[in-house]
């Protein structure tokens, strides 16, 4: 493992050990998440048969887009569906609502038990848990008590807060009991892109002790989704086919932009002789 370009405080951090990866450890480069967003199991199947030998650390499952998301069977039956097809890549199993810019429209008891299911089908590594849910503490016991990681998110879809508040919210999700903790906002200047990467900056040296992702959303965030990492960010999104929110870069693109930054960042010993 290369040395990281991360701020200190770094060892404060607890990383996620998922099959094949784990995240949030010091790294030249940020963890990688493919969605895949079918409509059935063989849509999703296939989607990830896509993506086969491609470097993709981790798939995200967005469950909302199954069209029979409120059918628990349903769910996992889908779930191992995408499973045996990962190549051994661990699976998070995300199920956005509405409110925060995904397709699930639940209630809060639906919700949660949508969690604890996929957290108990045996084939997910992690769930994502919204922080504003009513029922985001139930379901982020339930998933602790499976033993299976929580990534707590929080999407602003129409602003980007100030830093403080950002920072603040990052502080209240982690004290919720995540093992990762996630905020994408809407950005409508570069200084919102800005503030973006301070909170970011800012949680990471002085706050984290778990690995924290963010990002800001559409094309004015896209340089967030690119060098956040430098900035602390332990990973980032990018599409295979259907991206999953605004200003995803294509996974091609993404790779050779983060190989790109990787060598110029590495230390001077590591870069071969003449570069
Ligand atoms: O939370 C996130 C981040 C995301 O919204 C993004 O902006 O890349 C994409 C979603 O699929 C994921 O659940």
């Amino acid at each position: 493992m290369r040395p990281s370009v991360y701020p200190s405080r770094v060892s404060a951090i607890r990383s996620v050990k998922l099959p094949d990866l784990v995240l949030g450890e010091p790294s030249a480069r940020p963890t990688v998440i493919v969605p895949v967003l079918g409509a059935t199991a063989e849509e999703i199947a296939s989607q990830v048969a896509d993506f086969a030998g491609r470097d993709v650390d981790l798939v995200e499952w967005r469950v909302d887009h199954l069209a029979a998301s409120a059918d628990a069977g349903a769910v996992l039956d889908a779930a191992t569906a995408v499973a045996t097809r990962l190549g051994g890549r661990p699976l998070l199993a995300t199920v956005r609502t509405a409110a925060e810019g995904g397709a699930a429209d639940l209630s809060d008891r639906e919700y949660a038990r949508l969690v604890q299911a996929l957290a108990g089908s045996g084939v997910v590594d992690m769930v994502d848990v919204e922080h504003g849910r009513e029922s985001a503490v139930e379901a982020i016991a339930a998933a602790r008590g499976a033993g299976v990681p929580v990534v707590v998110s929080a999407h602003d879809v129409v602003t980007t807060p100030p830093v403080e508040e950002m920072v603040d919210r990052l502080r209240a999700m982690q004290d919720s009991g995540a093992d990762v903790v996630k905020l994408a906002v809407t950005p409508h200047s570069q200084a919102d892109v800005l503030a973006l990467l301070e909170a970011t900056s800012t949680m990471h040296t002085e706050h984290a002790r778990v690995p924290v992702i963010t990002m800001a959303m559409g094309p004015l965030g896209m340089v967030t989704r690119l060098v956040g990492h430098l900035f602390g960010s332990a990973a980032t999104f990018a599409s295979a086919g259907r991206a999953s929110a605004p200003g995803q870069p294509g996974l091609a693109d993404l790779q050779s932009v983060l190989d790109a930054v990787a060598r110029v960042t590495a230390p001077a010993q590591a870069r071969p002789a003449g570069s």
